[in-house]
């Protein structure tokens, strides 16, 4: 497949899932690149094996191999036993529903898991995401199952930022492209999650933060302290409000003013460097 303009070849190997073949099928994942799980949404002894399955992974494949997680059967909806939340929680992998039948999310999982491996290996940080790989949206209970799935699996390894949406992912990179523009970056201290937009990242916090958050709008502080908050703010504006009576020091923040007036009283064994040492 073609990823960038850059051809990729894929050797797609489908090992056997029973149990009796597991013994053989370490033999093939050892020198894999990529993995991917299927369980079947209709059956629940499947869904249960994929533990097991990542347990192998673990032990036997390489330690970097790209794994994602696929939900098949996903137009069987009224036989589904497995919920797309319960695939989506299972493991710190990325999940896609998916349906061999409708074609549901085929494409797109392989060509996720071609970029991811393409990106990983490449030497340089010029990696790109593939511009196509929509997945039709069909055949999921209660959801769509499109490109938005693949959680953090598009990196952009010029800034760090990521997303589990390829439509996102090349509207960033136009950031990169367009000269003079700003590049930053918001990010979330209490999770992986990045983004260039502030509007997302102010909505990404809320799930942390539901009831009241302060957020800087000169880069990516917050705090749910508003003194924290306004502290901060100290540091873009170069405020000092806190003033030593004894000499020129000033400070943003009064526990800095305290630290220093120790200085003055014999309170602390360094001496004031300001004016009066
Ligand atoms: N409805 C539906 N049926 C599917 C889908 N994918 C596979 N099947 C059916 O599920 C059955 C099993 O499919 P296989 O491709 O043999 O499954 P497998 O996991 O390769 O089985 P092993 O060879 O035992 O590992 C067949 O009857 C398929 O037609 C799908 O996405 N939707």
């Amino acid at each position: 497949m073609s990823i960038d303009a850059v051809k990729v070849k894929l050797q797609i190997w489908d090992t056997a899932g029973q149990e009796r073949f597991r013994s053989v099928t370490h033999a093939y994942y050892r020198d894999a690149h990529a993995l991917l799980l299927l369980y079947d949404v209709t059956n629940k002894a499947s869904f249960d094996n994929i533990r097991a399955w990542l347990t192998e992974i673990h032990e036997y494949a390489q330690q970097d191999v790209v794994v994602m997680l696929l939900g098949n059967k996903a137009d069987s909806t009224h036989d589904r036993v497995v919920k797309r939340e319960e695939g989506e929680k299972l493991a710190k992998v990325p999940f896609l529903g998916a349906s061999a039948k409708s074609g549901l999310n085929v494409e797109l999982a392989f060509t996720a898991v071609a970029n991811k491996t393409k990106t990983k290996e490449a030497e340089t940080p010029e990696s790109q995401a593939p511009s196509g790989g929509e997945g039709d949206g069909s055949g999921e209970a209660g959801a769509t199952a499109t490109t938005g799935d693949i959680k953090g699996l598009i990196r952009c390894e010029r800034c760090g930022y990521n997303t589990n949406r390829y439509d996102h992912y090349i509207a960033h990179l136009k950031h990169h492209s367009k000269e003079g523009e700003d590049h930053r970056v918001f990010k979330c201290t209490l999770c992986p999650y990045t983004t260039v937009s502030q509007y997302h990242w102010r909505k990404h916090l809320r799930n942390h933060f539901p009831s009241k958050l302060h957020t800087c709008s000169q880069c990516s502080y917050f705090s749910d302290r508003k003194s924290n908050y306004i502290q901060h703010i100290r540091t873009h504006t170069g405020v000092r409000p806190f003033q030593c009576l004894y000499c020129d020091y000033s400070s943003s923040q009064k526990t800095h003013l305290t630290r220093h007036m120790r200085t003055h009283s014999g309170q602390s064994s360094t001496l004031c460097s300001v004016k009066c040492s």
